[in-house]
């Protein structure tokens, strides 16, 4: 679209009225699959979103979530809240930085970019640290996007290289992380033959070392900063696979997530590769939430949220970069997706007044992400957002609840209060305890996040409004590995491999509402409708043509 008469000015549906109030639900890792007992969606009691499949099924179907319908790179990748809110809010498909990253590498511009020769100009005194996510999850980071940058890091002059692994068990199966550092350890040794001094120099758990998001908990980014920066940490190891394997089986609850920080050190006890003055440091992940605080605490001159001891004077690179309204970190690899004109900046315009909810751990979800990758309202007299502080230092199986009927609290008093056209919440639980490989757990989550649903779903009912519920991907509908027939996979010792991650399935959207008008159904003309298409559907169901660039929308009027 040329910019020469560009206009936020949407069109008025020809059908659809203004002015009714929009619940919009998005349930976090809540997928659809066959029914079995490690469906923990089906295992659970879900009166509410079982009732809209069977009483109105021309108001419900499936969606797709994960592969190329959300712009990752192959139709193997699993869906993910980035990608999931990005394409539910911009209503468009992007190219994501999995796939950005893959480009650039594959291409070798990469090597041509600013980002690279910003950090190149430290090679030739400094070492160059490497610190991020050590898996093939897709998710956050690729491990063989690491393997290739170390590589060709080190074509480009690199000498002295230090990786700070974090392992997965998230997007991965718990457990996998011995074999990750394996891969890595072998290409870090084909390195040293050809000259170049490269290691792995501090590691820990995702969850519990550096990869907190929205500032739910700085203590974990400063665990990291410590093994990192200072190189300081309560278990010390002269190598890394045996640091993974004996804090897994030798500390209690220390599974991939959650592994304790540990640096590596030399026959002499001194860790071989703190981060100092000339040198570069690059954060491997391609997605933003959990990266965005460690670039804050390794770009930001005054920085208060812990006491960092040593600031280094360094070269830091994002592998993209993360905010790009707070323009974090100032330099970076690849250029992150160019996310513009998503609905709700087009809603403001319009006349439309949005209230969004979650609790921390998915704040962002349903304002950052939602927005394009975006801090901050559009339009501060138009939308009011709340975050409502999550639990800090627990593995949310232990509350399972979460804050589910908080968050849906707030969002029946904003329906109710009659000042908002669209509230808009996540509940994060199928996702957060889905992530904890907690059956039992996950099933209680699935039940909260279905009474939080009926308790939005009674507002919307009381003041003759529209619901609009559907989710970002799969999670708690799929607890168990599988082999390619669906059967669940053993392991060597005959065990069910749990399922930590998200998943590949479709995700269930269902629209309702004393609001709806007569004669709206699903179309069934757009089969391989996706997340994307939910956009145009929500503008349509506010009174207004979507713009004409969007996924078309989900729904027709039939005549009554
Ligand atoms: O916790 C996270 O960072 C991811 C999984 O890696 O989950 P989600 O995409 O649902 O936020
Ligand atoms: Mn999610
Ligand atoms: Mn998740």
């Amino acid at each position: 679209m040329g910019t020469s008469g560009f206009s936020w000015k949407l069109d008025d549906h020809p059908k659809l009225p203004k002015g009714k109030t929009i619940g919009l639900i998005v349930l976090d890792g809540w997928g659809e699959a066959d029914p079995d007992q490690y469906n923990c969606i089906h295992v659970a009691e879900t009166p509410i979103m079982d009732s809209f499949k069977k009483t109105a099924p021309e108001k419900w179907r499936l969606i797709r979530a994960h592969g190329k319908a959300v712009g990752l790179p192959t139709e193997d990748d699993m869906g993910n809240s980035e990608v999931g809110h990005n394409a539910l809010g911009a209503g468009r498909i992007y190219a994501q930085g999995a796939k950005l990253v893959d480009l650039a590498l594959a291409s070798g511009k990469i090597y041509d970019g600013e980002g690279f020769k910003y950090i190149q100009q430290c090679f030739d005194k400094g070492t160059l640290h490497l610190i991020g996510l050590l898996s093939d999850g897709g998710v956050h980071s690729r491990l063989d996007q690491l393997q290739l940058l170390l590589k060709g890091a080190s074509e480009h002059g690199a000498k002295r290289i230090r990786v700070h692994m974090l392992t997965d068990g998230r997007d991965v199966l718990d457990g996998s992380s011995v074999g990750f550092v394996e891969t890595l350890e072998n290409d870090l040794a084909k390195l040293r033959e050809k000259g170049i001094d490269a290691q792995i120099a501090s590691g820990g758990g995702r969850m519990y070392v550096t990869m907190d998001r929205y500032e739910n908990d700085w203590e974990v980014v400063k665990r990291g900063w410590d093994a990192q920066v200072l190189g300081e940490a309560p278990h010390k190891f002269q190598n890394a696979l045996e640091a993974v394997k004996k804090l897994r089986t030798e500390q209690p609850k220390a599974n991939d997530q959650y592994l304790p920080p540990f640096v590596i050190v030399d026959g002499s006890g001194k860790a071989v590769g703190p981060i100092v003055d000339g040198d570069a440091v690059v954060t491997i992940n391609f997605r933003a939430d959990r990266m965005v605080m460690l670039a804050k605490a390794l770009e930001y001159q005054d920085f208060v949220k812990f006491d960092r001891v040593r600031v280094p004077k360094i070269h830091y690179a994002g592998m993209l970069q993360y905010d790009g309204e707070l323009k974090l970190p100032s330099h970076y690899l690849v250029s992150p997706p160019e996310i513009e004109r998503t609905s709700g900046e087009y809603l403001v315009h319009n006349g439309v007044r949005t209230f969004a909810c979650s609790e921390t751990v998915k704040f962002g979800h349903v304002t950052f992400f939602w927005n394009g990758n975006r801090s901050g309202c559009f339009n501060s007299e138009m939308e009011e957002y709340v975050e409502i502080p999550s639990d800090v230092g627990i593995t949310f199986n232990v509350q399972p609840k979460m804050k589910a009927i908080e968050i849906a609290e707030k969002a029946r008093d904003a329906i109710l209060s009659g000042k908002f056209h669209q509230v808009r919440v996540n509940l994060p639980n199928g996702d957060m305890v889905g992530h904890t490989g907690d059956i039992e757990a996950t099933i209680v989550a699935c039940k909260a996040a279905d009474e939080a649903v009926k308790m939005i779903i009674d507002a919307i009912e009381q003041v003759g409004g529209i619901f609009v519920v559907t989710a970002d991907h799969g999670n708690a509908e799929d607890m168990v590995k599988r082999d390619k027939k669906g059967k669940p996979q053993l392991d060597k010792t005959g065990n069910i491999q749990i399922l930590t991650s998200h998943t590949l399935q479709p995700v269930p959207i269902a629209i309702g509402g004393p609001g709806l008008a007569p004669g709206v159904r699903f179309r069934n003309d757009v089969p391989t409708g996706g997340l994307a298409n939910v956009a145009a559907t929500v503008i349509n169901l506010h009174g207004f043509v979507a713009p004409s660039d969007y996924e078309t929308t989900l729904i027709e009027v039939v005549d009554h």
